[in-house]
């Protein structure tokens, strides 16, 4: 471990769309996430009882503008701004306004210069407690995964100096980080690929059934799956991937391995084959994981 901070969970994406109406309402009726507000071109949307999970912004280019962190306390994120700057990352405090409106205490942001994408850390999310859930039991926002065309540069950097750890990988091809000390198996994966992009973000069911259901309420809708139903060897989890109006993918799945901060054990090296990806053995469609690009805006 080498950087001076600690991840508390991944806590929120933030996309650029092309047609915010036609999104919001893919990822409100058709994905279960609950509206919590607007602003101008830009809706927050949650899963959970923190101020937002997804946000979505109207823009030109559709794709991946940041991924959020939440640091587990104030003094994980000053000293992670003081890391990051001696580190040559350039990190920069949001305003006391852009912090209000996202509802965190404190936040940064700064560009991982390997792949691109801004990354916020934050701390002090207005918490809901008593939030509830819609029509599907999303349990948390759970990963979010790049395409990445300089592999082992963004796996250094992640690695190397913002201390994900991996929890299994595909040497050089693929790797699962989990945000130490989080629990969970990975909240955040790369991809080699010819080119950076995103990739898709996952949302975490509680029930199987949210999964089969999905499968009927997505063919109704005429919203293209892209791969499985299934299951991931990597967590062990059951999986389902769908297209947004953008082309951009979004993952349910259920159940996912976790891991204790002490005493983890080793990660793993898988072999590249279709079956690590699907134990069930489907294939993914050729859009799976090509829709939206890493924005150069956060
Ligand atoms: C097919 C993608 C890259 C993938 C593979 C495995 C898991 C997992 O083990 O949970 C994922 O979540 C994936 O998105
Ligand atoms: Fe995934």
């Amino acid at each position: 471990m080498t950087a001076p901070f600690r991840y508390r969970r991944l806590s929120y994406v933030a996309l650029d769309v092309s047609d915010l109406e036609q999104s919001l309402g893919f990822y409100r009726d058709l994905v279960g996430l609950t509206v919590d507000r607007r602003h101008d071109d830009t809706a927050y949307l949650r899963c959970s009882e923190l101020p937002q999970n997804l946000v979505l912004r109207e823009g030109d280019t559709p794709g991946l503008a940041r991924a959020a962190f939440e640091l587990e306390s104030q003094a994980d994120l000053d000293r992670a701004f003081t890391y990051l700057d001696d580190e040559g990352f350039a990190p920069e405090w949001l305003t006391a306004e852009e912090a209000g409106e996202l509802k965190v205490g404190a936040a940064l942001r700064f560009r991982e210069p390997g792949c691109g994408l801004h990354f916020e850390f934050h701390v002090e999310p207005e918490l809901q407690d008593d939030f509830e859930a819609g029509h599907t039991a999303i349990a948390r926002l759970g990963h979010v995964v790049l395409n990445v065309a300089d592999f082992a540069t963004v796996e250094g950097s992640l690695v190397g100096k913002l201390n994900f750890l991996i929890s299994d990988h595909v040497p050089g091809k693929i790797a699962f980080l989990r945000a130490f000390p989080n629990k969970y198996h990975h909240s955040f994966a790369i991809l080699t690929g010819p080119s950076d992009g995103y990739n898709h973000v996952n949302f975490m069911v509680s029930d199987i059934d949210d999964v089969g259901r999905a499968i009927n309420r997505m063919k109704k809708a005429e919203v293209p799956i892209v791969f499985g139903p299934g299951r991931h060897e990597p967590s062990g989890s059951i999986f389902l991937y769908f297209l947004d109006p953008d082309g951009m993918t979004t993952e349910y799945s259920f159940g996912m391995e976790e891991f204790e901060e002490e005493g983890a054990r080793p990660p793993r090296e898988l072999e590249a084959k279709p079956e690590v990806l699907d134990t069930w053995g489907s294939i993914p469609d050729p859009r799976f994981g090509k829709g939206g690009a890493i924005l150069a805006h956060a």
